[in-house]
C-alpha cells in the first residue's frame, strides 16, 4: 500500500496528472473498498460541498490573503493543497459517474466563456 500510494507520488512528479488518472485511481479506490454503492452523485455531490466547506474554513477570518501565499507556513499549504485535492476528487468521481468527460466539458466551456467575454474588454463582468 505504503510503496504503491510512493509510487503514485514519484510518477506524479515526473509528468502532469491527468483527469482521466484521476478518475482510474478514484474508480480504483472505491471499487477495491466496496464503496461504488455509496458513490451516487446525490451523495458525492453532498461530500463535494461539505469539503468546499473545510476549504473555505482555511481561509475564514483570515482577511485578503495575498497571492503566493508568502506568509503562511508549509503546514498551512499543506493543509490547503489536502482541501483542494479533496474538492477536485470529488469533482472528478461526480463527473464520472454521471458519465461525463469533465476535462473535455471544461474546454468547451473555456472557449464558451471566450466567446460571451471578447478581449479588449479590462472590466470585471459584474
Ligand atoms: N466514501 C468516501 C470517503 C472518502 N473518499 C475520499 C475522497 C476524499 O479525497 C477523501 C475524503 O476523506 P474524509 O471524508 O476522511 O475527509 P478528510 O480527508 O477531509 O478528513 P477530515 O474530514 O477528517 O478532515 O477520501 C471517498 O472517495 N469516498
Amino acid at each position: 500500500m505504503e510503496n504503491s500510494y510512493n509510487e503514485c507520488v514519484k510518477k506524479s512528479n515526473d509528468k502532469d496528472v491527468s483527469l482521466q488518472e484521476l478518475r482510474d485511481r478514484l474508480a480504483e479506490f472505491a471499487e477495491v473498498r466496496g464503496w461504488d454503492q455509496y458513490h451516487s452523485p446525490r451523495n458525492l455531490l453532498l461530500a463535494l460541498v461539505g469539503e468546499v466547506g473545510e476549504l473555505s474554513e482555511i481561509f475564514q477570518w483570515k482577511g485578503e490573503v495575498a497571492r503566493g501565499l508568502p506568509n503562511w507556513g508549509s503546514d498551512d499549504k499543506e493543509h490547503l493543497e489536502e482541501e483542494l485535492s479533496d474538492v477536485l476528487l470529488y469533482l472528478v468521481r461526480l463527473a464520472d459517474v454521471c458519465g461525463l468527460d469533465l476535462g473535455r466539458a471544461a474546454l468547451t466551456k473555456i472557449v464558451k466563456n471566450a466567446r460571451k467575454y471578447p478581449t479588449g474588454n479590462k472590466k470585471s463582468p459584474t
